[in-house]
């Protein structure tokens, strides 16, 4: 949970999605690829610079139930309190924080399995650092991937996992980000609370299939995006057949019409996009949705 200080001045920015290909069972070869990957998307498209960079849900283990509690660092950050990054015991945090203070640049850093000692409980985490490389958000998936369609997937985060129960942003000089993991996109409430506590963006690091993602996956993204007139992304890792668990991939931006501004195929690329505030002013403006809600009809989503 973040503070509900007046959002920043929502101000042109440029973002960059890593979708993150070859991860494999060895973690500090895939933390090794995630941090030349950053460093990579850092040096920009045409020399601009990203402001914000993301990496995938799940960039540091292979993706699936029994992996989690294997991989599973304590990373010990609480909104309310002090972290000190050099002290952690996650060195998966100590990289994603050194990459945002070597390249300068804002850095979402995807998901990885957490443990909770204070509860002994393993959560799927997104964790966000500053360009000086401090952490300053994390949120905790919140709604598990539990899914099952005969014949195609059958998929139990909640084997191993506990759903994190705070939503969660965090702000940056150009923007108000409103965080969520993958499955939580099926969840309209989650991006509606953010988009109503002054979020402009929304990023969700995500790994459909190739079963949910041909169906879903950018329908979704434009549903959250048209619903809260607001700019919606999600980072995939990159497919690998070889893999226990198939990424759908397409890594895509999506603006506050629901066109979408750039997406990827299913291989590793790094996507850069600018953000222009523009389309999220002139949206609101045209179709004020966000003035017409009529809480008198429906006074129980009203809070
Ligand atoms: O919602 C879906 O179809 C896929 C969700 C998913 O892969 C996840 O939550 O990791």
């Amino acid at each position: 949970m973040s503070s509900l200080a007046s959002a920043p001045a929502f101000k042109p920015f440029n973002l960059a999605l890593i979708q993150l290909g070859g991860v494999g069972p060895n973690k500090s070869e895939n933390l090794k690829h995630a941090r030349e990957m950053i460093l990579n998307a850092a040096n920009g498209n045409s020399g601009v610079k990203p402001d914000l960079i993301v990496l995938p849900e799940c960039f540091n283990s292979p993706y699936g139930h029994a992996h989690f509690p294997v991989y599973a660092e304590t990373i010990g950050f609480r909104h309310d309190k002090p972290y000190d990054v050099a002290s952690s015991p996650s060195e998966s945090v100590k990289m994603l924080s050194d990459a945002a203070k070597e390249t300068g640049v804002w850095v979402v850093g995807g998901s990885i399995p957490e443990r909770d000692p204070s509860d002994d409980k393993f959560y799927n985490t997104c964790t966000v650092y500053s360009p000086q490389g401090k952490l300053v958000a994390m949120h905790r998936k919140v709604h598990l991937f539990d899914i099952d369609i005969p014949g195609k997937i059958t998929f139990k985060e909640s084997e191993t996992l506990t759903g994190g129960n705070t939503t969660n942003f965090f702000d940056t000089d150009f923007a108000r980000v409103g965080l969520g993991i993958c499955y939580d996109v099926r969840f309209p409430e989650l991006s509606m609370i953010a988009a109503r506590q002054g979020c402009h963006v929304m990023i969700y690091p995500g790994a459909f299939n190739l079963t949910t993602g041909p169906m879903h996956w950018k329908l979704l993204q434009q549903a959250r995006a048209v619903d809260n007139q607001v700019f919606f992304s999600m980072c995939s890792p990159a497919r690998d057949m070889s893999a226990g668990y198939h990424a759908w991939g397409h890594s895509m931006v999506v603006d506050p019409y629901g066109t979408v501004l750039v997406e990827a195929e299913e291989g590793e690329t790094i996507l850069h996009t600018h953000i222009d505030p523009k389309p999220l002013h002139d949206a609101r403006q045209g179709i004020p949705v966000t003035t017409q809600r009529r809480f008198d009809v429906y006074p129980d989503v009203s809070k």
